[in-house]
């Protein structure tokens, strides 16, 4: 009988140091039984996660992908909302009732809005009066205020706390500035040594806001919303003295604060918003205004147009100055670009830098991306939007060349401006795009849900149609 030593000299090295040990007891040897069933589990497990991820990957690389861009407030996220409704009707189900508290904060800022207007009006008529008694000239009543709306102003006081609290509840994209400590400087647009701070950071769009009103932990974030809605129903009757005032409308006029074209404005439908069994209509969720922090991605399928469906991931993104390094990732990935221009911005200015006129932020951007490398290949399309806030900006007699010179003494009617300003974007396209890459527009007012829905069908038209789907990538 050969000896035992040289029946082991034949096997290999693996199976040796794999072999189970000699004199191995029957309990040592259930438990390493045991332990190698539960490692085949886990290499099992990891290796149908790979399988998925690759599924995912190469699903993801087959998807159609839009990234949605533009300067804060230009209607990125409204854009988006009108693709859910669209075509993700479960989610945008799902989240309507949670849309309720962003109503109830927009309600309550437009509130505060007016009493802090009314209360600067009241203390510089004061400070007037009180200087004219001094050099003793005869006191002229200079506001049309009075006693009353002192105790109006003074009971809505308790609504301050109410912002706060819903503040606190809606998380950073509630406040239209951002916190100084959430990360933002005021360098350029596209400063490369940001992108990984802001890559990393884990998105907080509304999507992931609405998931946490929806399922409350501990009842905590209910509460806050319960306490608004109760303290809000309390000084219904206050606000509707405040608002349908004819001397604070005078004073609102006075000071040109137009809050009726203002973002998440919801005075006008106060009723309906504190009934007890209120549900935002689609309108009501498309006007409301949660600034986005992060970037924030959607998935939807949609057919391709010859009844294959194909999958579209939608990105939305932060358009504050300070946040636009955080694009450049994506310019990458994506097949096609929406960009958003609000043309009504003629005659403001940005909340992030009051010196910067909004519509040439928007040009200097478009500008930007047209001549952007990485997005040469990327079909561009360009929503001009808020034209329904144009048209009502234009009628109420604003002139457009006394915020864009270059305007000269043409007419100032709708037609001749808007089509101007697409005359201008059409330029900076043509001197900056790649050769041969065609020029879509539209104008737009997305929160018009009709004809968006319509504008959204000729997008994704022109996006299945582009060269770069067509070579066979997609
Ligand atoms: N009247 C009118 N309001 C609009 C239009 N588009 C957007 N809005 C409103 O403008 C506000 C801002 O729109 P958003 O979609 O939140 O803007 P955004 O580009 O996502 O802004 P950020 O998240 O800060 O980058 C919302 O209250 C919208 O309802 C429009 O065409 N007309
Ligand atoms: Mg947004």
């Amino acid at each position: 009988m050969a000896p035992k030593h040289k029946h082991n000299d034949s096997l290999d090295p693996l199976t040796l140091a794999m072999a189970p040990p000699p004199n191995e007891t029957s309990e040592q040897r259930a438990k390493r039984e045991r332990e190698e069933a539960e490692a085949l589990q886990v290499s099992r497990r990891i290796d149908a996660e790979l399988k998925l991820a690759k599924i995912a990957l190469k699903k993801r690389k087959d998807a159609v992908q839009v990234l949605v861009l533009g300067q804060s407030m230009s209607g990125k996220s409204t854009t988006i909302k009108n693709f859910q409704m669209t075509y993700a009707q479960k989610a945008w189900s799902e989240e309507r009732a949670s849309w309720r508290a962003v109503i109830l904060l927009n309600l309550v800022k437009s509130v505060t809005t007016v009493v802090d207007i009314l209360s600067e009006t009241m203390e510089s008529a004061e400070l007037l009066t009180t200087e004219s008694q001094g050099s003793g000239k005869k006191a002229q009543p200079l506001t049309p205020l009075n006693e009353n709306h002192r105790n109006i102003i003074r009971r809505l006081g308790v609504l301050r706390q109410i912002e706060r609290d819903l503040k606190m509840l809606l998380g950073s994209g509630a406040s239209e500035v951002e916190d100084p400590n959430e990360g933002g400087d005021n360098g350029p647009q596209f400063n490369p040594s940001r992108i990984q701070e802001f890559a990393v950071r884990s998105s907080s769009g509304w999507k992931d806001i609405l998931d946490r009103i929806r399922n409350p932990s501990q009842g905590k974030e209910s509460e806050a919303q319960r306490k608004a809605f109760q303290v809000i129903s309390s000084c219904r009757d206050d606000i509707l003295l405040m608002w349908n005032d004819k001397s604070v409308r005078s004073v609102l006029k006075n000071r040109e604060a137009s809050l009726e074209d203002s973002p998440g404005f919801f005075l006008n439908d106060i009723d309906r918003i504190l009934s007890p069994n209120y549900e935002p209509s689609d309108r009501d969720i498309v006007r409301a205004r949660l600034r986005t922090t992060g970037v924030q991605e959607y998935t939807f399928t949609l057919d391709r147009g010859n009844h294959t469906a194909v999958d579209w991931i939608i990105y939305d993104v932060a358009g504050v100055r300070t946040s636009r390094a955080a694009w450049i990732p994506y310019f990458k990935e994506i097949t096609a670009l929406i960009f958003l221009a609000p043309l009504s911005s003629f005659d403001e200015t940005l909340a992030e830098d009051p010196r910067i006129n909004r519509l040439e932020d928007t040009f200097m951007l478009w500008k930007t991306v047209c001549s952007n490398k990485l997005l040469a290949k990327v079909q561009i399309i360009l929503f001009m939007n808020k034209t329904d806030i144009l048209k009502k900006k234009l009628e109420s007699g604003i002139q457009v060349n006394q915020h864009i010179p270059e305007f000269r003494d043409k007419s100032n009617d709708y037609d001749t401006v808007a089509n101007w300003f697409k005359k201008l974007f059409k330029r900076l396209y043509f001197a900056n795009t790649t050769p041969g890459r065609e020029f879509i527009s539209h104008f737009t007012s997305v929160v018009n849900t009709e004809a968006t829905s319509q504008t959204l069908a000729a997008v994704q038209g022109a996006i299945l149609r582009s060269d770069f789907v067509n070579t066979g990538l997609l």
